[in-house]
C-alpha cells in the first residue's frame, strides 16, 4: 500500500489522501500523524474504497509523518464507527474521536511521579504534619491524592517533601492490572439462575452474535447470574465490557466483582485522572484489561479481543448521550456485538418497551428470572390518594406515610423516600412582587439548593448566591420557596422525626465515586435511617435493612407528557419499589398520587407489568412511535433569536415531502433558550419503511446556514426539550 486515505480526527476536514514512505508499514486501522499545511493532524488509515475523497494525483501527495505506536483499530470497530456516524447523522471524525478519547494514550510520558513517606521526620513538626504522617502510613499517590487521604492541604505535603519526610517515586503509568480469577469464589446459583447462566455461557463459548434480554425482577440476582458468562470469557482469555448507567452504581458493582473474581475490574468513566485513562486505554487496546466496567463512553474503546458485552440497567435513560454524538449506548452495544460477533446481554427489571418488543418478536432471546433470590418476597404496594389524605399545608408527606416512617424508625429499619427533584425547591419567588428567579441563559427557573446556599440552573450549571433583596422590587428578605425538592423533604422528615438520621442522596451529594462509596458504607453500617433521594438511588442498590419505600409524588414524571412519560414513571417507581425488602424482612411501598386511577399508577399498584406494557404498546402503535415508527428531533439554535427563527423558517420552506415521513415545525423548542442560545425545533415522525437518515441528510445538507446557526440532529430522541 503506498497510497492511503485517512479519516482525520477533525470534523471540519474530510478524509485526506497521503503517500506512505517506503519504510513505514501501515494497514487499515493504523493511527497515524500526517502533515497538513504547516501543522500535523492525527488520523486513522481507512479501508480502500469506503470513504469519499478527492483524487489528488499521486505525485502531489505528501507522505505520512509517522505511525502512532498503538495497535491498529480492528475491522469490527471501523465498521461500528461507520455505522454510528451513518445512523446518528454524525461526523465520522466525531465518532472516531470517542475511540481515541484518551488523548494522552497516544503519546506522552510513560512514567509519572508519586509520593510516599520516606521514614524520616521533618525538622519542624506541626499538628497538621503529624496528622498527615499518621494518615499516610502505607499510602502512595500524587500530592493531590495524598492530601485528600490525609485531610490536609497540598501545601502541607509539599512542605514535608521539601523537608524529606515524603519522597518522590517514579512509577510506570502502564503497569499491569491485577488479574481477575474466574474461579476465585463460585457462588451457588439458584436453579433459575443456573439455567440462565448456562445459556449465556454457551453463547460465550459459541463465539457468535447473540443478543439477550435478561429480564429479571428486582433482587433476582441478575449480577451474580451474568457473572458466569463473564467468568467464561475470562477463562477463554477474552475481554468483557460491562456498561453501567451511573458512576454512583460503580462502587457497589466493584465490591461484588472483587468478591467474585478476587480483583477489581478496569474502570472507565469521566472522573478518571488522565494517567488512569491512559493506563486503562492502553490495557484495553493491548488486551491486558480483562473486564472493563464503565459509563457509555467505554463502548467505543478499542478492545483487542472482546468476548461479551453486558448492559446493566439497560432501560436507563442515561445510556442516551445528548450532546456531541447523540447516540444510545444500549442500541450501539447491540451493533458492536454484531460486528464483533459476540453475545450482548441487556439486563433489567423494567426493560424498555423497545427491548421487550425485540425479545417478544424473537430478535433478542429473552431469559427470565421471575423471583427474588433467596426466597425474598417482592414488596407489598399501596397507593396513598393525596386528594383524600392531604398533607399539612406546606408539607408533602401524608399521614399514612409518616406513620410507616415512624414504625420503621422504632423497629430500627431503614426507609427510602423518592422524589426526582434535586435541591430544596424548584421555584423561588418574591413574596412582595411575585418576581420569579429565572436563569439568564436558559428558559428555566433557578432551583434553590440550601445545602450549598445557591440558586442553580440545572440546564447550564449557572450558580448564584441567593440575593438578600429582590432584584425586581428591592424588598429585603422576601424569597419564598415553592414546591418541594429532596432537601425540603429531608427537612420535613427531620422535623417530624427529630431522632431520625436523614441523608440526601442526589448527584449533588454523591457526585464522585468516593462520596458514593461513603454513602453506601454509612447505609450498610446503619448510620442512616431515612434516605431521601432522586432517581440516582432508584436502581442497583441493595440494602438488606431497607424495608420501606415512599414515592413522594408519583405524578411528577407524568407532567410534561413526552412520548416516554408513562414508561419512565413505571420504570422509576417499579425500580425504587424494588429497593424495599431485599433481605430477610419483607418490604412495603407507599405511592403518593393524585391520580390513583391513571393506568400506569393502577398497574404499579396491582404489580401488573404485562397489562401496563400491553396498553403502552398499543398507544405507541397508534402514535407511530418507537418501536413501530421512528422519531427524530432537529434543533436549530443561535445566540441571536431572529437568526435562529429565520434559519428554521427557511429550513421549513425546503422540507422534503414523503408519504412515509411527517415533519412537524418549526416551533420554539420547549426549552426555547438554552445556554444563551435560542432554539427552534422540528419533530420528524417516520414509518419504519422510510429512509429517515438519508432524507434528513439530503434536506439539511442542501441548506446554507449563517455561521452563528447550528443544526443538531437527534435520532431516536429521549429528550423532547
Ligand atoms: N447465587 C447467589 N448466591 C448468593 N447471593 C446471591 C446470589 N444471587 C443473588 N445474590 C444476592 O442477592 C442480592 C440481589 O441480587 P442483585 O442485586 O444482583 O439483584 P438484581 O437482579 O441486580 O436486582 P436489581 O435489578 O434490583 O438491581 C444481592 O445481595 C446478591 O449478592
Ligand atoms: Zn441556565
Amino acid at each position: 500500500m503506498n497510497r492511503v486515505r485517512i479519516l482525520v480526527l477533525n470534523a471540519a476536514l474530510g478524509p485526506l489522501d497521503y503517500s506512505v514512505p517506503g519504510d513505514m508499514a501501515v494497514e487499515p486501522g493504523s493511527v497515524v500523524i500526517a502533515p497538513l499545511g504547516p501543522r500535523t493532524v492525527t488520523g486513522i488509515v481507512w479501508d480502500d474504497g469506503r470513504l469519499p475523497g478527492n483524487d489528488v494525483p499521486a505525485s502531489k501527495l505528501r507522505p505520512l509523518r509517522e505511525i502512532v505506536p498503538v495497535p491498529p483499530l480492528a475491522a469490527p470497530l471501523r465498521r461500528l464507527i461507520e455505522w454510528t456516524a451513518d445512523y446518528y447523522c454524525a461526523h465520522l471524525a466525531s465518532v472516531a474521536r470517542m475511540v481515541l478519547s484518551s488523548g494522552g494514550a497516544l503519546g506522552g510520558p510513560t512514567v509519572t511521579t508519586e509520593y510516599r513517606l520516606s521514614g524520616g521526620a521533618p525538622e519542624r513538626m506541626t499538628a497538621q504534619r503529624e496528622q498527615a504522617i499518621a494518615a499516610l502510613e502505607g499510602e502512595q499517590g500524587t500530592i493531590r491524592e495524598l492530601a485528600a487521604i490525609a485531610g490536609v492541604s497540598e501545601g502541607v505535603l509539599r512542605g514535608l517533601v521539601n523537608q524529606g519526610a515524603i519522597e518522590p517515586v517514579s512509577v510506570s503509568i502502564d503497569r499491569p492490572y491485577p488479574p481477575a480469577n474466574a474461579d476465585y469464589h463460585q457462588p451457588s446459583l439458584s436453579d433459575d439462575q443456573m439455567a440462565v447462566a448456562k445459556e449465556l455461557v454457551d453463547a460465550v463459548n459459541a463465539r457468535g452474535f447473540a443478543p439477550f434480554l435478561l429480564d429479571g425482577v428486582t433482587g433476582s440476582g441478575k449480577t451474580e447470574t451474568y457473572f458466569e458468562p463473564v467468568a467464561q470469557a475470562i477463562r477463554m482469555g477474552r475481554q468483557v465490557l460491562v456498561l453501567l448507567p451511573e458512576i454512583a452504581l460503580t462502587e457497589n458493582f466493584l465490591a461484588r466483582f472483587e468478591q467474585r473474581f478476587g480483583a477489581a475490574p478496569v474502570q472507565w468513566h469521566s472522573s478518571l485522572k488522565s494517567t488512569e485513562r491512559r493506563r486503562a486505554w492502553r490495557a484495553i487496546a493491548s488486551g491486558d484489561a480483562q473486564v472493563v466496567v464503565g459509563a457509555r463512553s467505554a463502548l467505543f474503546l478499542p478492545y483487542a479481543d472482546l468476548g461479551l458485552i453486558v448492559v446493566d440497567e439497560a432501560h436507563e435513560v442515561s445510556f442516551k448521550q445528548d450532546d456531541g454524538v447523540r447516540y444510545n449506548a444500549r442500541d450501539v452495544s447491540v451493533m458492536r456485538a454484531r460486528f464483533e460477533e459476540i453475545p450482548v446481554v441487556l439486563a433489567s427489571a423494567t426493560p424498555a418497551l423497545e427491548s421487550l418488543h425485540m425479545a417478544n418478536s424473537g430478535t433478542y432471546r429473552k431469559l427470565e428470572l421471575p423471583s427474588r433470590f433467596g426466597g425474598a418476597e417482592l414488596p407489598a404496594i399501596h397507593l396513598v390518594d393525596l386528594t383524600r389524605e392531604k398533607p399539612a399545608s406546606g408539607r408533602w408527606l401524608a399521614a399514612p406515610l409518616i406513620e410507616r416512617l415512624e414504625e420503621r424508625l422504632v423497629a430500627g429499619e431503614q426507609s427510602l423516600l423518592f422524589l426526582n427533584r434535586r435541591g430544596y425547591a424548584p421555584l423561588t419567588l418574591c413574596r412582595n412582587c411575585g418576581h420569579r428567579f429565572q436563569c439568564p441563559n436558559c428558559s428555566a427557573w433557578l432551583v434553590e439548593h440550601r445545602l450549598s446556599a445557591r440558586l442553580a440552573c440545572h440546564h447550564c450549571g449557572l450558580e448564584t448566591r441567593p440575593p438578600d433583596a429582590c432584584p425586581e422590587c428591592g424588598e429585603g428578605d422576601c424569597l419564598v420557596a415553592c414546591g418541594p425538592g429532596v432537601e425540603r423533604i429531608a427537612d420535613e422528615v427531620a422535623e417530624l422525626l427529630p431522632e431520625a438520621r436523614v441523608a440526601v442522596a442526589t448527584s449533588d451529594t454523591l457526585g464522585s465515586p468516593e462520596r458514593a462509596a461513603r454513602f453506601i458504607a454509612e447505609v450498610e453500617a446503619r448510620a442512616i435511617d431515612v434516605i431521601v433521594g432522586t432517581q440516582l438511588v432508584t436502581k442497583g442498590f441493595h440494602f438488606p435493612e431497607l424495608t420501606l419505600v415512599g414515592v413522594v409524588d408519583a405524578d411528577l414524571g407524568l407532567e410534561g407528557g413526552d412520548l416516554r412519560a408513562a414508561e419512565r414513571t413505571y420504570q422509576q417507581v417499579a425500580q425504587v419499589a424494588g429497593r424495599a425488602g431485599r433481605g430477610a424482612k419483607p418490604g412495603e411501598v407507599l405511592i403518593q398520587t393524585r391520580h390513583p386511577d391513571a393506568p400506569v399508577i393502577a398497574a404499579l399498584a396491582d404489580g401488573d407489568r404485562d397489562a401496563f406494557y400491553a396498553a403502552e404498546t398499543e398507544a405507541r402503535r397508534d402514535a407511530g412511535a418507537p418501536p413501530f415508527g421512528r422519531w427524530a428531533a432537529i434543533i436549530i439554535s443561535a445566540e441571536d433569536e431572529r437568526e435562529a427563527r429565520e434559519a428554521s423558517v427557511r429550513l421549513g420552506d425546503t422540507r422534503p415531502s414523503a408519504s412515509d415521513l411527517m415533519i412537524l415545525g418549526p416551533a420554539p423548542a420547549p426549552l426555547a433558550l438554552l445556554r444563551g442560545r435560542y432554539r427552534y425545533r422540528f419533530l420528524v415522525n417516520a414509518r419504519r419503511s422510510a429512509n429517515l437518515q438519508d432524507t434528513l441528510r439530503d434536506w439539511l445538507g442542501r441548506q446554507e446556514v449563517p455561521p452563528g446557526v447550528r443544526i443538531g440532529v437527534d435520532i431516536d430522541p429521549y429528550s423532547f426539550v
